[in-house]
């Protein structure tokens, strides 16, 4: 088991994180609570910005938002000198509620539709991510209409498989994301978007998937893109200026997962650049990266309480906690692993294996199994580590259950940033036709 950020042991034996006492915030703000270390997110910026920004010429680091998005998730990224990844008009929506700096955003998808294009172009974003033809056509017919100039990249699918769920595997042959290199298409998106007057095409991007720690496939995508992009200058007699390598940097989750440094993967990039670069006689590209999980996976935590705990002798000791795969859905998608901790008594030894399940209607509901835990029971606190990343922003209201509150912790204070849902929050949109309402109807 390992603690992250500013994850401590205080003096009463609890889990406290950004010197606040876990066992104040579940008795202060209920649980389930998403509990975000901001000095670790902003730490991890700042590797991130040394290593790429400070380290190589002409890059630019920028947050993959679907990792973990609220308002004051933009003003930390935007205060830390990063650019924001968006991939839906709602996310795009929350970046620019934030006043987020529109020129530093990057819209993405493999289906944004014409009103969220519009947006974009309202909006006057960075760059859009041209994924197929469809968006092309549609782009281009909104940014003639408005007589607009629209700087692009365009999204390719290289035809790597890196080593990782294949739910979250994206540069393969068979993705739905992207032009595909190595059949022509890329070569015909290319071609289509040079033609357009209204499109400025200024680069290519590739993500080739996510929770990747073998830091051979970037370089191996670095060699493709870039031998790509000298071959395309070749045909087109155009040069493409900016290559956009996507996200996809591990972290730890459980024992065995073993990430790589920022800097390392950096001089990985910067190495398989260089080297790149000479043997395709390419000039340096601008380089932009996308981390998404590895800016804020390590800095959130999921506090739950302990309710019912059913032991199978001989078999299994389930421990049922007050969350599960509506705030957490990761090990039940991709069976991903997870550690934890009883927050309230971090001192004690482990005694015994249980099972960690959530409080929903499906046996598949478990989020940890097998874990060595000191003896718990029923009000104890369970602390599940790493779980910033892919949670939130995943959650649902699966069973009609509300989703858990975010709080931001720093230096002893904790600020609420996103509400808890409560039970009217669930009634918020739904409707009751008039012929249903057997209240009127009585009172008629
Ligand atoms: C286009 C794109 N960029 C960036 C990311 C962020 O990836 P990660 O959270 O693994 O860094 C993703 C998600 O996998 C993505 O699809
Ligand atoms: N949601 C996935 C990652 C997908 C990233 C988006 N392309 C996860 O939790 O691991």
């Amino acid at each position: 088991m390992r603690l992250h950020g500013t994850q401590v042991m205080n003096q009463q034996g609890h889990l406290e994180i950004g010197g606040c006492d876990t066992v104040e915030l579940a008795s202060q703000f209920g649980t389930p609570l998403y509990i975000m270390d901001e000095a670790h997110i902003r730490e991890i910026c700042r590797q991130y910005h040394s290593s790429f920004v400070k380290g190589m010429e002409n890059t630019e680091v920028v947050y993959a938002s679907k990792a973990f998005l609220t308002l004051a998730m933009c003003r930390i990224i935007e205060e830390e000198g990063l650019g924001l990844d968006v991939v839906s008009g709602g996310e795009l929506y929350t970046a620019l509620q934030a006043e987020f700096t529109p020129k530093n955003i990057y819209f993405h998808g493999n289906n944004k539709s014409r009103e969220e294009l519009s947006m974009a172009l309202n909006a006057e974003v960075g760059r859009i991510v041209v994924d197929n033809f469809y968006e092309m056509s549609l782009l281009n017919d909104l940014a003639r209409e408005r007589n607009q100039q629209i700087n692009i990249l365009l999204r390719i699918t290289p035809g790597i498989e890196a080593h990782t769920h294949e739910y979250i595997q994206t540069g393969q042959i068979d993705s739905k994301f992207g032009f595909t290199l190595s059949n022509g298409t890329a070569d015909q998106a290319i071609d289509l978007a040079l033609s357009s007057s209204n499109l400025m095409l200024k680069g290519l991007h590739a993500h080739i998937g996510s929770q990747i720690f073998e830091l051979d496939s970037f370089r191996h995508e670095v060699e493709i893109m870039v031998k790509y992009m000298a071959d395309s200058q070749v045909r087109t007699d155009y040069r493409l200026q900016e290559l956009n390598l996507g996200g996809g940097f591990g972290i730890y989750y459980a024992s065995g997962d073993e990430p790589a440094k920022i800097s390392d993967y950096a001089k990985t990039v910067r190495n398989a650049l260089d080297e790149a670069c000479q043997r395709h006689s390419f000039p340096w590209p601008k380089i932009i990266i996308e981390p998404g999980r590895s800016i804020v996976g390590t800095a959130g935590t999921t506090l739950y309480s302990i309710g019912s705990i059913k032991e199978i002798p001989g078999i299994r000791k389930y421990v049922a906690i007050d969350g599960g795969m509506a705030d957490n859905p990761r090990p039940s998608l991709y069976q991903a692993r997870y550690e934890a901790v009883v927050a309230n008594r971090l001192n004690e030894e482990v005694k015994e294996s249980v099972s960690i399940t959530g409080k929903c209607c499906e046996s598949g509901d478990m989020l940890i199994w097998d874990i060595n835990l000191p003896k718990v029971k029923p009000g104890d606190l369970l602390a599940v580590l790493s779980t910033g990343a892919y949670n939130y922003s995943m959650s649902s209201n699966y069973n009609r259950l509300p989703r858990p509150g975010v709080v931001l912790v720093k230096d002893g204070h904790a600020d609420v940033i996103v509400k808890r849902e409560t039970h009217s929050d669930l009634l918020r949109n739904d409707v009751l036709p008039e012929r249903l309402n057997h209240r009127q109807i009585a009172s008629k």
